[in-house]
């Protein structure tokens, strides 16, 4: 697996001071009332995220990934219910009223999600879609907007940005069209983009250059980018900082370099352990961890991960506090693995 990129900056978000962060999250929560239940989807979630960074947000379907960042953008359903803290630049997003977070959303904070093909407008020129975007978040007339429009697809590296300004999404590729998505996202100079499994849907060489242009847009642009992904190969190969998600918890964090070459928890272990390798293609690797997440509307008492877990002991009954044991490596497990046990 290759480091290489994440080691060129490899302090922790956690550790680093200087710089003030541009989003920090305290003790975030978010259930969603269901049929009389309680679904615990974010349960105590804690981090900070400098400008210019990007920090992955891995774990398995389920782990709350989504829904903590959604809960930032005011982009869950009436029925989820946040509390805790997300101040961006010191503006507190928990709690906000609607009309503002709209004014936010796109401008502050852009998200790209999973599939270009569901987001853009289908009967629309992309060019427009971005010029609307544009417009949307600045003071721009039609023809500046337009020109900007053009220039975000340049800034994309869309080849032929004035072609395919006139184009259709039907005519463009998987990877043009998330480029078109990036380019929407940046019409407002966002200071922080979410990629939302952004390059799930793609074939592998093209999500690399997708990855490519995301962190090369994140270091001229200064922005900051939160990346949700299943995939911990992908974080470890583009991300700087790295939180592991279990059951609505950040079960481990650290740098990616010190995450990776000293694993701790036994959750991180086994989605080590899953990620495909030549000799290992994904399609031998089910299943992938034995056994299920807990159900969220009726969470165990203790570890959540005790079921599933090899290293699993009665002290476990009880939950381990989330600590960083180690400078800027956080994690919670009674059982730690030690740095010979940490490989897979
Ligand atoms: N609108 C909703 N109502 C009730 N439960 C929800 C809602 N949205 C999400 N959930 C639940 O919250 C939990 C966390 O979902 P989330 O989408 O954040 O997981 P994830 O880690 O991003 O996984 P995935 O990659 O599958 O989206 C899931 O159990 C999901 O069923």
């Amino acid at each position: 697996m290759s480091i290489d990129r994440a080691t060129r900056t490899s302090q922790s978000t956690v550790e680093r001071s200087g710089s003030a962060p541009l989003l920090e999250v305290a003790d975030l929560r978010v259930r969603f009332h269901r049929r009389g239940r309680h679904v615990h989807a974010v349960n105590g979630l804690s981090y900070r995220l400098h400008p210019g960074r990007m920090l992955a947000i891995v774990g398995e379907s389920g782990s709350g990934k989504s829904v903590s960042v959604r809960s930032l953008m005011g982009l869950l359903p009436p029925t989820a219910e946040v509390t805790g803290s997300a101040r961006l630049d010191g503006l507190e997003l928990v709690g906000m009223p609607e009309k503002e977070v709209r004014r936010h959303r796109g401008a502050d904070i852009a998200m790209v999600f999973q599939d270009p093909a569901r987001s853009l407008n289908p009967t629309m020129r992309v060019g427009d879609q971005i010029t609307e975007a544009v417009r949307a978040h600045t003071d721009l007339d039609r023809v500046q907007a337009r020109e900007r429009a053009v220039e975000l697809l340049r800034l994309v590296r869309l080849a032929a940005p004035e072609r395919r300004f006139h184009e259709y999404p039907h005519q463009l590729s998987g990877g043009m069209r998330q480029r078109v998505m990036i380019a929407i996202a940046l019409g407002a100079r966002p200071r922080l983009l979410i990629a939302d499994e952004a390059t799930t849907s793609l074939d592998v060489t093209t999500q690399a250059q997708i990855m490519e242009l995301l962190l090369d847009l994140q270091e001229r642009l200064g922005m900051a980018v939160i990346l949700i992904s299943h995939d911990l190969g992908l974080a470890a190969s583009y991300a700087q900082d790295v939180i592991v998600m279990y059951a609505g918890r950040a079960v481990e964090q650290a740098a990616t370099t010190e995450l990776f070459e000293h694993v701790r928890m036994p959750y991180t272990r086994a989605l080590l352990g899953a990620i495909p390798t030549l000799e290992r293609p994904a399609h031998t690797l089910l299943p992938v961890i034995p056994g299920q997440p807990p159900d969220l509307a009726s969470l165990p008492e203790g570890c959540p991960f005790r079921p599933r877990c090899a290293s699993a002991t009665e002290r476990c009954g009880e939950a381990p506090p989330f600590v960083e044991h180690e400078p800027g490596h956080w994690w919670a497990c009674w059982h730690p693995a030690t740095d010979e046990e940490a490989t897979p």
